[in-house]
């Protein structure tokens, strides 16, 4: 119905004049809550969206607000259709997803392992759980026992890679509904067929399916299958990392890619429901859009990264930019400009033509270029180092930094990078606590905490779960630097009030951002008892 002509909006239900709209689309109204409840039973609840799916033949289809979005607003909230280990993985229980450790067993180390197909599982209550049934039932009846044994922590096990093809297959069956939405999706079978990895797979997981399952499945049908895993699936890990997989959520596999992309997602509860959050407000019309690789990587990186994983070129605003909005992620500066003594300012170096992975880089000022490869190379090198430093500690992080300062800028990614751990270690690791932290060191935080900030402003604005661990940071590490201050009278009362104040609106802030976050609600309420508290407290 459109309401856009209609001076007087009229109830769904009995078309006499209306004044409350659907709080989910805001699109129909409704005299009455009586009568939206009646509307909602009667099939509302099945088309109350906040956006479409549209087609293009470029970027096939994708997601369209069809109001405005306030920032903040849960999208979409939808549930799992399927889920499976990763291709590739150490060992992890197929019922809870947990990371296995092994005990000892018969004087060896071994993981516990399902009595009757021999997967590695937590315990017997894993074993008899739901999820694991169905294809238990199954590879007992064919005779399959898995051997996947301890060797050393964190081997690595291919065997995972038959696991969530069977189970979208088992559905054919069990949900044929499921299945064909599931097999509906984009796969690019076609562009990864030929790679080594599915050459590896076509051996691994056909040979499973068909010969020892018997599952009367195509070659093309079962790889399409890990293919439409590998386009459409969410790395789902829980807060404190001890467990992780990949899911497909059909709905929000609509959602294209955006290096500055507009939502996050959250996952909630035990069957990991995935809630879809606009960051920023997204306006009627506007695509609504995620980010399918790291946001914090340079164009040469993220381009790739897509192109090899979700085989497309990403020609997106960002990437078309050589400064990335200003914030030069990718750049390095020129060697030329740098080492000559009249122009101690940093110049860059940017590519010619940042959507062509080639095309040479050239100094902004001096015209001096270099070749692609010697910024993949020369960016390789050093990524290498930064991933081998140290991680418990600041020292690797900074001394990293230092070493290439002439070369990589302020916020040149892997010095980002490198910002982001220092920001994490200061003020949160063991001998780095706030109130271990020199008052140096807490300036260094307070700095790399606002340095992040800029960035993420112009890469991942609003409510975006790095601006809001940043502002979290920030103000804890500023609320301490004002205890700090009035503690050596160094401010009065009243602008210890004022500074305060600083910090409370910045962890107001945080708190809106993260509250949804299953593990953060606690934490974020102690922490502004906390600070009220302390503004309170007479003795400051
Ligand atoms: C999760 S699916 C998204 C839905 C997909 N467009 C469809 O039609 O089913 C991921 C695929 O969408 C396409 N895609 C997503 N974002 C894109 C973008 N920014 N530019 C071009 N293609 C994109 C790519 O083919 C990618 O592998």
């Amino acid at each position: 119905m459109d309401h856009t002509k209609r001076e007087i909006p009229v109830c769904e239900v009995c078309q006499k004049p209306a004044n409350q709209t659907c709080g989910g689309c805001k699109l129909v109204y409704y005299c009455s809550k009586a009568h939206q409840k009646h509307a909602w039973k009667e099939g509302h609840k099945y088309i109350c969206r906040t956006y479409k799916i549209e087609h293009s033949d470029q970027i096939g289809r994708h997601m369209v607000a069809i109001r405005d979005i306030k920032q903040g607003e849960i999208i979409l909230q939808e549930k799992p259709a399927a889920s499976g280990p990763r291709m590739s993985c150490a060992p992890h229980c197929l019922s809870c997803n947990k990371k296995l450790e092994p005990i000892v067993i018969e004087d060896k180390l071994d993981f516990y392992k399902c009595s009757s197909c021999k997967w590695p599982m937590c315990n017997i209550d894993c074993e008899k759980a739901e999820p694991h049934q169905e294809e238990c039932r199954l590879m007992t009846k064919t005779n399959y026992k898995c051997n996947i044994k301890y060797e050393y922590p964190d081997k690595m096990e291919a065997a995972y890679c038959v696991i969530g093809p069977m189970r979208v297959l088992l559905m054919q069956k069990s949900n044929p509904r499921q299945f064909q939405s599931i097999m509906s999706l984009e796969s690019h079978l076609e562009d990864r067929i030929n790679t080594s990895l599915y050459k590896v797979l076509k051996a691994n997981l056909i040979t499973f399916i068909s010969r020892v399952l018997g599952l009367p499945f195509d070659e093309e049908t079962i790889l399409k299958v890990a293919s439409i895993f590998d386009t459409n699936s969410f790395d789902v890990r829980s807060p404190d990392g001890s467990k992780r997989h990949r899911a497909i959520y059909v709905m929000a596999s609509m959602l294209n890619h955006n290096c500055k992309p507009n939502t996050r997602h959250v996952y909630l509860g035990d069957v990991n429901t995935l809630a879809l959050i606009a960051t920023v407000p997204i306006s009627k019309g506007e695509m609504i859009t995620a980010t399918y690789t790291q946001s914090l990587y340079g164009t040469l990186d993220r381009r790739k990264h897509l192109k090899i994983n979700k085989c497309f070129d990403c020609n997106c605003e960002r990437c078309k930019d050589p400064t990335e909005f200003g914030t030069h992620l990718g750049n390095i500066n020129c060697s030329i400009c740098n080492g000559s003594s009249k122009n101690n300012t940093e110049a860059k170096m940017i590519s010619t033509n940042p959507l062509d992975e080639n095309a040479p880089w050239q100094c902004e000022r001096c015209g001096y270029c270099i070749q692609s490869r010697q910024m993949f190379w020369g960016n390789n090198a050093l990524k290498q180092e930064l991933n081998a430093l140290n991680k418990s500690g600041p020292k690797g992080f900074e001394e990293f930094i230092d070493k290439y300062t002439a070369t990589l800028h302020s916020t040149n990614h892997l010095v980002i990078q490198a910002k982001l751990a220092l920001m994490q270690i200061y003020g949160n690791y063991k001998g780095y606590t706030l109130s271990d932290l020199p008052d140096y060191l807490l300036n260094r935080k307070i700095d790399i905490c606002h340095e992040l900030l800029d960035v993420a402003d112009k890469l991942k604005p609003g409510w975006s779960r790095f601006r809001g661990t940043i502002l979290l940071e920030l103000q804890a590490a500023m609320t301490m630097q004002t205890k700090r201050e009035f503690e050596v009278d160094k401010i009065t009362k009243a602008g210890a009030q004022d500074q305060l104040m600083e910090s409370m609106t910045l962890l107001q802030e945080a708190t809106n951002i993260l509250r949804i976050e299953p593990h953060m609600k606690e934490i974020l309420e102690t922490k502004l008892q906390e600070l009220s508290t302390l503004l309170d407290s007479t003795s400051l």
